[in-house]
């Protein structure tokens, strides 16, 4: 067992290792409450939306999806009579994954009736949701008179809020103390669920925070902004990462994600200045050149007519580009699958294990020694960090040797990575620690983006008029040259489709913390030790929040308008988390993301490969599909480039693949610079 010292550790090692366990549990809890879920029809071509359904009279769901989170599986005909009790999660896709409807669903007198349903029944989910009525239980005399004023419309709110004021009350008699609301259920068996989906159905029902009890143990679950937003920014200093903290200790030590306190304090001061503006600049070149090798890749897969699977490519370009940024190491992976990759994705994946694993087997010490896929982890992880204090000693001496002076947007132009930054900056710190932040780094950077980009092009793959709209943009403003910084004011329509996806799949899509005392959340008081999960999918999702929540709709961000953050969606959107510990990478990975998206999109189009399997949502510690994203990719017939007096073109045969004209295709700002023509990353 690891020792765990401290009051936030103290009697908590057997529990968090429990921690997946009870999220794996929680699944077979919900699912329990309909006894007899109706097996899933099987996968259609024909149709792919996926609908959830419940009975609104009970305050037990019904959970007849939880057999699976298939975007692409017809509703159980039984529920599909009940049109009343339809609750219709589109974001699971509204036309097939070749992009067919299903037959019925283009009706247009359905669809109609399906909209007049929908939006009454969501103006009624919200009026219930606003008015408390799945929170709490109200009592007392202002309540009685709070519930009456409140039926008045408008004018009967403000009364409703001038008398809370006044009485200072919350509607409850004195000395009886506000229960926060618990889901109940009974355990069960069902295993392999996206554990968020639940979470979805029991915020729908018991509101905004609710709590989760099994057996002695109990979770709170926050899908309510202003709970949100004091747990992250106004009270953060109560909080801490708790469970996650203990589950990531054996991979990231006391790296920034999990460190909390004043370590934390200490690694984040050292590590934000390394981001600088200019240090951004010139990832941009690095995420194009990382992208063109992934372009060139399915060029090949296109023109052999070869169908692709594009999480795990994602996943390659993106361990590609932040072992670059991070520790200048070049993984190469698109390329090459060597040892080093694979024990990345063995370390990643035990990770990901131990949060989905009922028994912390890695806790026994002679399983360790035995259990053939702990020693492999254990190797994979020795030779990751073999490598990383040899990146260390590397970037030691080219530090010492170098004449730079450190300033504030200090970076070493062979390598510009993290790593360098932190050392030129005389980072007194031990090389474990450094370690443990580049570890973490590493890993915060790679599976994030990886997923941001698989969700994308799964969503774009169901909208063409999306991608048309992409394509013009991109069209217009790139062409075939690498990206920028200053294109990444331009490119605003691939920005909003980022931002999108990542309300609609946000990663991670629950953020962890555990009370470090006494607080209040909301109206309800919690004590110190209580662990917490902040659901950012149902805060994205929150049907009282977002107009049709649940479609992929980057129109509803508009052009003009700023960059949507926690900060202007006042904590109703969260891609980055929010308060002290947002993501320190959250620049990095939109332009990285938006960068990845552009110059695939320009030179390809991708539809769902006919046969594909369905696309299933897992967790890990991000949202994978179950068995991957299959895609047909073929070559976009691209409209010739017509020249402007801003823009030198570097290559006109627009309708060519890239691999097929190398020699004008620009590979970055010192190599053109070399060959003396003018650079168009340099034109005004
Ligand atoms: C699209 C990609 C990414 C997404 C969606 C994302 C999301 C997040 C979120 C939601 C958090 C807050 C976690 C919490 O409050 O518990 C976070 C933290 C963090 N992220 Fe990211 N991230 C992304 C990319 C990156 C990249 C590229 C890097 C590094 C270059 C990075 C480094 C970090 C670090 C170090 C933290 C911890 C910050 C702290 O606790 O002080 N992330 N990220």
């Amino acid at each position: 067992m690891r020792e765990k010292k401290g009051r936030e550790g103290e009697g908590r090692v057997a529990f968090s290792n429990l921690l997946p366990f009870i999220i794996f549990s929680a699944s077979s809890l919900f699912g329990l409450l309909n006894p007899k879920p109706p097996p899933p029809s099987p996968p259609s071509m024909a149709s792919s939306t996926t609908n959830l359904y419940f009975s609104s009279s009970s305050p037990f769901l019904q959970f007849p999806h939880l057999h699976s989170q298939s975007h692409h599986q017809r509703p159980n005909p039984s529920f599909v009579s009940l049109p009343s009790r339809r609750r219709s999660l589109r974001c699971f896709s509204s036309s097939s994954s070749n992009g067919t409807p299903g037959r019925g669903e283009d009706d247009p007198t359905v669809k109609e009736v399906e909209r007049i349903l929908e939006e009454k029944r969501r103006a009624q989910l919200a009026a219930r949701i606003a008015s408390g009525d799945f929170t709490a239980q109200r009592s007392g005399w202002s309540s009685v008179v709070k519930s009456g004023l409140s039926k008045l419309g408008p004018p009967g709110k403000l009364l409703e809020e001038l008398l809370s004021r006044l009485t200072g009350d919350d509607g409850l008699p004195e000395g009886e103390q506000l229960e926060i609301p618990r889901a109940k259920g009974s355990l069960g068996a069902v295993g392999g669920q996206a554990f968020f989906l639940p979470l979805y159905e029991l915020f729908v029902t018991y509101g905004g925070i609710f709590r989760l009890t099994f057996g002695p143990k109990s979770f709170l679950i926050v899908s309510d902004p202003t709970i949100a937003k004091h747990i992250l920014r106004d009270n953060s200093k109560a909080y801490s990462k708790g469970i996650l903290a203990e589950i990531l200790e054996f991979v990231m030590g006391k790296g920034l994600i999990p460190a909390d306190g004043e370590m934390w304090r200490v690694r984040r001061r050292a590590i934000v200045p390394a981001l600088h503006q200019k240090y951004v600049a010139a990832m941009i070149n690095l995420f194009g050149e990382a992208s063109y090798r992934l372009c060139k890749k399915l060029d090949a897969a296109a023109s052999d007519g070869e169908d692709v699977e594009m999480e795990s490519l994602f996943s390659r370009l993106t361990l590609d580009i932040i072992g670059k940024a991070v520790f200048n190491y070049e993984f190469d992976s698109l390329t090459y699958d060597n040892g080093i990759v694979e024990a990345v994705y063995t370390v990643l994946r035990e990770a990901e294990m131990r949060s989905t694993s009922p028994i912390p087997t890695w806790e026994i010490p002679i399983w360790k020694d035995i259990s053939p896929r702990q020693r492999k982890a254990t190797e994979a992880l020795k030779l990751i960090n073999d490598t990383l204090d040899n990146l260390i000693a590397i970037c030691k001496r080219m530090v010492e040797q170098e004449e730079l002076q450190f300033h504030e947007e200090y970076m070493n132009e062979q390598d510009p990575s993290i790593l360098h930054f932190l050392l030129a900056s005389g980072d007194d710190v031990s090389s474990k620690q450094l370690r443990d932040d580049l570890m973490t780094m590493l890993i915060a950077g790679h599976e994030t983006s990886a997923a941001v980009l698989t969700w994308t092009f799964y969503l774009l793959s169901k909208e063409p008029g999306v991608v048309a709209k992409l394509q013009e943009e991109v069209d217009s403003i790139l062409g075939d040259r690498f990206p920028t910084i200053e294109d990444m004011k331009k490119l605003k329509y691939t920005t909003r489709v980022i931002n999108e996806s990542l309300r609609l799949y946000p990663q991670p899509p629950v953020l962890i913390r555990r009370s470090l005392e006494d607080d209040v959340l909301g109206k309800y008081p919690i004590k110190r030790d209580e662990d917490i999960f902040i659901s950012v999918w149902n805060l994205h999702r929150c049907p009282k929040h977002w107009v049709d929540a649940d479609s992929f709709n980057p129109e509803r961000w508009p052009l003009d308008g700023p960059n949507p953050n926690e900060t202007n969606q006042n904590f109703s959107y969260l891609p980055f988390g929010g308060g002290p510990r947002k993501c320190v990478g959250d620049m990095f990975a939109t332009f990285e993301t938006v960068v990845a998206t552009a110059m695939l999109i320009r030179r390809f189009n991708f539809q769902m490969a006919l046969g594909a399997p369905p696309v299933e949502m897992t967790t890990g510690a991000t949202i994978h599909t179950t068995k991957g994203l299959k895609m047909t990719v073929t070559h976009r017939t691209m409209p010739p480039i017509i020249p402007n007096l801003e823009m030198k073109i570097l290559r006109v045969d627009g309708d060519q693949p890239l691999d097929s004209t190398p020699s004008t295709v620009r590979r970055s700002i010192s190599e053109e610079d070399q060959e003396g023509e003018v650079s168009t990353a340099r034109m005004p």
